[in-house]
Order: C-alpha cells, then structure tokens, then sequence
C-alpha cells in the first residue's frame, strides 16, 4: 500500500475536521420534510450566510483602514468584499437548477420564514450604509440581534468613512455629513457630488480618492448584480406569489434594485 508518506494516526493529533469543526458544521442540515431540493436550499442559505459573515468582517476592517488612513490595506480588504460577493452570485447558479414543482413540495415548511429575517444581511446593508430602520424589527425578539444592529448604527458606514477620509484631506464636507453615524438611508446630496465631480476632473491631483471611489463602485456594482441574481431566482421559482416573509416577493424585491447605495458616485457621471 502506497500512502505517499501520509499520516494516519489522529488518535492523539487534531485532524482536518477536528480543525474545522466539521461534526458541528455537517450536522446543522436539518430538513424538515422529505423534499429531495430542501437540502440544496438550505446550503444555499448556509454558504451565503458563511460567505457573509466573512464580508461583514472583511468591512469592518476596510473601514477601521480608512479611518486610519491606511488606503492600501483598505483597498485590498475592498477587493476582497467585491470577491465574496462574485462568489454570491455565482452560486445562484446552483439553486437556479430547482425548478417551481421542486420547490413547492417544501416551501410549506418554512412557514413564515425568510432570507428577509438574515441578520448578517441586514448588517451589511447598515455597513453600507442603507440604514432602513423598519428592517430592525424582525430581530427585535433577540435580545443579542438587535443589539448588533444597534451597535452597527452606532457606527459610521462605509460611505460616511469614505467621505470622512476626504474631509482630512482637503475637501469641504460639513461635520454634519460625516460626523455622526447615519440613521437613515443615505440620501443623494449636490455638495458630495460635487466633490466627486473635482476628484474624477483631475484625478492625478486626486488619486488615492479616485481609487476608493472606483472600489466602491465596484461594490455596489457587485451589490446590484446580487439584488437582481435574487429577483430573477425568485420570478423563476415562485412567479409572482407573495413571500414567506410577508412582502409582495418580486414587487418588493423589484423596488430594492432602484436602491442607490452610493448614489453621488453614479449621478456624477452624468457631469464628466
Ligand atoms: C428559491 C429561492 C428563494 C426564494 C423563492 C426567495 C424569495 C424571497 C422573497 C419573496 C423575499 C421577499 C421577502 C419575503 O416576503 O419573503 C426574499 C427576501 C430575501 N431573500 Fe430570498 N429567496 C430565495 C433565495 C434566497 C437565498 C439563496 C438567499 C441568500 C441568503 C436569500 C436571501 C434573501 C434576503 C437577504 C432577502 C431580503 C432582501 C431585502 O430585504 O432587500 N434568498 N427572498
Ligand atoms: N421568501 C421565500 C422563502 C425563502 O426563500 C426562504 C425561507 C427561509 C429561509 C430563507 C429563505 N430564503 C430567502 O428568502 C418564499 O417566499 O418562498
């Protein structure tokens, strides 16, 4: 027998699923009917929400680097968010292959569940600074849930870190614009365009601004190809039917594409 030098014997050593925990984690698919697909949907909703957890952390470092002045650091962290979210979309693919009769043997199941109640999805439209309040209240029965949406309002978004970063550097933003966390959506302001509109006019003078702008455009591009990934998955295997979560599904999820998460950086292209 050839175990190309392998080692064997874990009697007494951590292993790969020792390491990875790989018992608690292959244990968590608990279907609740004999639906051959649910389990395709519920690693679906797994690996997203795994994936998330990792982009919400992967923001807290990009900001924290911004606040710091540590651009290139940021930048990276950046390209990595608008990574996760690549991987995001591709895996709609996966669940694309579940068609409506495959579907409605278990969507009974889920009763009044939904991908609406994600924490971690929630966080990170508060990261980016979509801060709609309303969204709050699915988690407000769990104590520890709605303290973390309170401790990200708590906090600057992404945007406002940016904008904070071009008030030290030169430009005139007011403290009232990037002062305090926002609580609210971000809304399309003429002095934060006009801003961009300087640094894309010369963007030698401006670069390390121009960059961050690109990077979030990146994002929020990414972002938007999520939005819809979803709203096509969801026409394609429930039509027009209501959610789960009591929203009227593709309607509502139709009015969530227009959402502008950084809408200055889009409208200022009109002007170049
Ligand atoms: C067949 C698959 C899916 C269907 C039919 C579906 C359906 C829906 C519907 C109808 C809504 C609106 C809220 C409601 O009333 O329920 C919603 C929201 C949502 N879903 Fe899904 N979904 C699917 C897959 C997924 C997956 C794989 C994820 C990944 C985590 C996900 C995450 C979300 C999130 C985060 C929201 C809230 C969006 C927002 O508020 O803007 N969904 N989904
Ligand atoms: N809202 C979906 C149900 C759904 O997709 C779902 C249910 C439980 C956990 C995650 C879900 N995914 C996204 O909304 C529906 O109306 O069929």
């Amino acid at each position: 027998m050839n175990d190309h030098g392998a080692e064997t014997d874990f009697s007494d050593k951590m292993s790969y699923g020792d390491y990875l925990d790989l018992d608690r984690v292959l244990s968590a698919q608990r279907p609740l009917s004999d639906a051959p697909d649910e389990m395709l949907f519920i690693i679906q909703h797994q690996t997203s929400e795994l994936w998330m957890k990792l982009l919400l952390g992967e923001l807290d470092n990009a900001r924290r680097a911004i606040q710091e002045d540590r651009l290139p650091e940021a930048f990276k962290m950046l390209a990595r968010v608008t990574r996760i979210m690549e991987q995001l979309n591709n895996q709609w693919d996966v669940l694309r292959t579940m068609t409506p009769s495959d579907y409605t043997t278990f969507r009974d199941a889920l009763g009044k569940s939904s991908g609406f109640q994600s924490l971690q999805y929630r966080l990170i439209e508060y990261a980016l600074g979509n801060r709609n309040l309303a969204m709050m209240k699915p988690h407000a029965h769990v104590p520890t849930a709605a303290a973390a949406l309170q401790a990200e309002l708590a906090r600057p978004s992404l945007y406002q870190v940016v904008l904070g970063f071009a008030a030290r550097h030169g430009f005139d933003l007011p403290a009232s614009k990037v002062g305090l966390p926002a609580q609210a959506p971000h809304q399309q302001d003429d002095q934060i365009r006009a801003i961009w509109a300087q640094v894309y006019r010369d963007t030698t003078a401006n670069w390390s601004l121009y960059q961050l702008a690109e990077k979030l455009v990146d994002l929020e591009d990414y972002f938007r190809r999520w939005r819809f990934n979803h709203v096509t998955t969801v026409e394609r295997v429930i039509g027009f039917k209501r959610g789960t979560g009591g929203t009227g599904g593709v309607d509502y999820l139709k009015k969530m594409l227009a959402v502008e998460l950084f809408p200055e950086l889009w409208h200022v292209r009109t002007e170049l």
